[in-house]
């Protein structure tokens, strides 16, 4: 299951968030590709821990389909990076193991989504699609400032040369307490049927069979 979410990010937040960018000094993206990665990731990031970033994370984690798709039981790595000009992200795979790099102990945290939240207009740059690869080919994504792409940390993507403009945005991992991504797919579905049949005609006998095989797969599945 991949993810489009639009407007995840006020208005509001993302012009305090733009303003602010525009002073804040970044470093040369490099420093913490993968060894493999290393050769193709040409971005300039800033990471955490930043006040910055603290915002947008909260702003994520309050976000009620967020937290039903994602079900999240640590963010990690979380940065804001960004394309200018000719720069790109090549084909590469996430790290499967990260480590928390301000908890002072080196304890690794599992991928198993990967987030891209836009920071940039559309109309603000060219080119820098994120493209991800399965089996049956490839999809691309431009991605508006204030709109999320969350998908399984198990295709291998990229990001197209930025051929206008800057294309700013952040970027993060997710331990979830679901696993499988059919698990988050499954519960995340049951979960939009549940909330139908809520709205549609309030908290009738099948609601109630719904709430209770959702919660008890939940509870089944869920692991930290
Ligand atoms: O900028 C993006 O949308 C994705 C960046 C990325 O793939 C990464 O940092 O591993
Ligand atoms: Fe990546």
């Amino acid at each position: 299951m991949i993810l489009h979410i639009k407007q995840v990010i006020d208005t509001g937040t993302l012009s305090v968030i733009q303003d602010k960018l525009g002073s804040a000094s970044f470093a040369n993206g490099r420093e913490s590709a993968g060894w493999a990665a290393q050769g193709v990731k040409d971005n300039e990031q800033l990471r955490a821990p930043h006040p910055l970033i603290e915002l947008l994370l909260k702003r994520l984690q309050q976000h009620e389909m967020v937290q039903q798709a994602a079900r999240p039981l640590q963010f990690v790595n979380t940065m804001i990076n960004r394309y200018q000009p000719g720069q790109s992200y090549g084909t590469h795979m996430d790290d499967a193991l990260m480590f928390a790099r301000d908890s002072g102990v080196a304890i690794s945290t599992r991928t198993d989504l990967s987030f891209t939240l836009g920071l940039t207009p559309l109309a603000d740059y060219e080119g820098g699609e994120l493209v991800i690869e399965d089996s049956s080919g490839e999809r691309s994504w431009r991605i508006d400032a204030g709109d999320l792409l969350l998908y399984p940390s198990s295709f291998l993507h990229r990001v197209n040369p930025v051929s206008a403009g800057t294309r700013t945005a952040m970027v993060g991992w997710i331990e979830s307490l679901l696993r499988e991504p059919q698990q988050r797919e499954i519960c995340f579905d049951l979960f939009q049927s549940l909330q139908y049949e809520f709205n549609a005609h309030g908290k009738t006998s099948q609601f109630d069979q719904l709430s209770k095989t959702y919660n008890n797969l939940l509870r089944r599945w869920a692991k930290r």
